[in-house]
């Protein structure tokens, strides 16, 4: 049962929470000039991003920061992982995807910035990871902060991390995606789309926002089809959501091309920072309950 309990702890954090800080890191994603899953900038990235959460880490005993490889192409996953204290076999899991694609061209020097799809959604969930440090917050279960490789191409970096998970009797109790959220196409703020996804969770997601962002809107929709990683956490049996920058066919125009760039979000990250403020309400409530 999905109990909203840490309002003293989560509010003063939500206030730290600034959207300059999430617009540096899509700049800084998207200056690779790709990070198509089988390129040398598509790798590039990966072990920037690891050095980057290496340093908001600050030495942490308790924050391990990896590189998941998989054996079939060159670029890794990133996992940040805070321990949890007295509950840490239970596991949160936050996650976005750290690899772009151009689809009218794959190759080595193609131009793939890939600001919005995905580096909006790393860029959300690098925040809360830099917010929660930042205030030595100890969580109860353990959280983990994923920057899945490869899902431009089947979502396959996400798959062989949700299977192993599942493979390992891991006890993931929910996993959140952040896969486009700085693009402000339609009239709601956040949309809760409900296929391939855990209704229970987007219950309680949609709680989080009345809770802590009660100026939000918040709508509903259907992709279809396995549109973002989350379908590979729920593939698994395990609680997925995925809260979506529009309604459907509202999205960014400009993804999978050279054109998703920051500035065609309008230069700043304001509609991200909404995502990254319910993805920190939502790893603190869930990282909060004990066994
Ligand atoms: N197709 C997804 C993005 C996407 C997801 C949902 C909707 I509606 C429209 C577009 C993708 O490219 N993920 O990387
Ligand atoms: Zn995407
Ligand atoms: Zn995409």
């Amino acid at each position: 049962s999905y109990v909203i309990d840490q309002q003293s702890t989560v509010n003063p954090l939500l206030a730290q929470m600034q959207a300059s800080n999430i617009g540096q890191t899509i700049v800084d994603l998207s200056n690779f000039q790709n990070r198509y899953y089988q390129t040398s900038s598509g790798q590039n990235a990966s072990d920037w991003l690891k050095q980057r959460w290496t340093t908001l880490a600050n030495g942490r005993s308790d924050i391990t920061i990896e590189q998941f490889t998989h054996a079939s192409w060159k670029q890794k996953s990133v996992i940040a992982t805070i321990q949890g204290t007295d509950n840490a076999s239970e596991v949160v899991v936050i996650g976005g995807h750290l690899d772009s694609i151009n689809l009218s061209n794959t190759g080595e020097t193609a131009r793939a910035p890939g600001a919005d799809d995905d580096a909006s959604g790393v860029a959300s969930l690098t925040e809360v990871f830099r917010v929660l440090v930042a205030n030595n917050y100890k969580p109860r279960r353990t959280l983990k902060f994923m920057a899945y490789a490869a899902e431009e191409v089947g979502l396959r970096g996400s798959k062989e991390i949700a299977n192993s998970y599942a493979a390992a009797g891991a006890n993931v109790v929910g996993v959140m995606q952040l896969d486009m959220t700085n693009y402000k196409g339609s009239a709601n703020d956040i949309y809760i789309y409900t296929d391939y996804t855990d209704s229970a969770q987007n219950t309680f997601v949609s709680n989080l926002i009345a809770t802590y962002l009660p100026t939000l809107k918040v709508g509903t929709d259907q992709c279809g089809y396995a549109c973002s990683d989350h379908a590979s956490w729920n593939a698994k049996g395990y609680a997925a959501s995925m809260p979506f920058e529009a309604a459907m066919g509202q999205d960014d125009p400009y993804i999978h091309t050279a054109n998703d760039t920051y500035a065609n979000t309008g230069n700043q990250a304001d509609h991200a920072l909404k995502f990254a403020r319910m993805g920190l309400a939502y790893m603190v409530e869930l990282g909060s309950d004990g066994p």
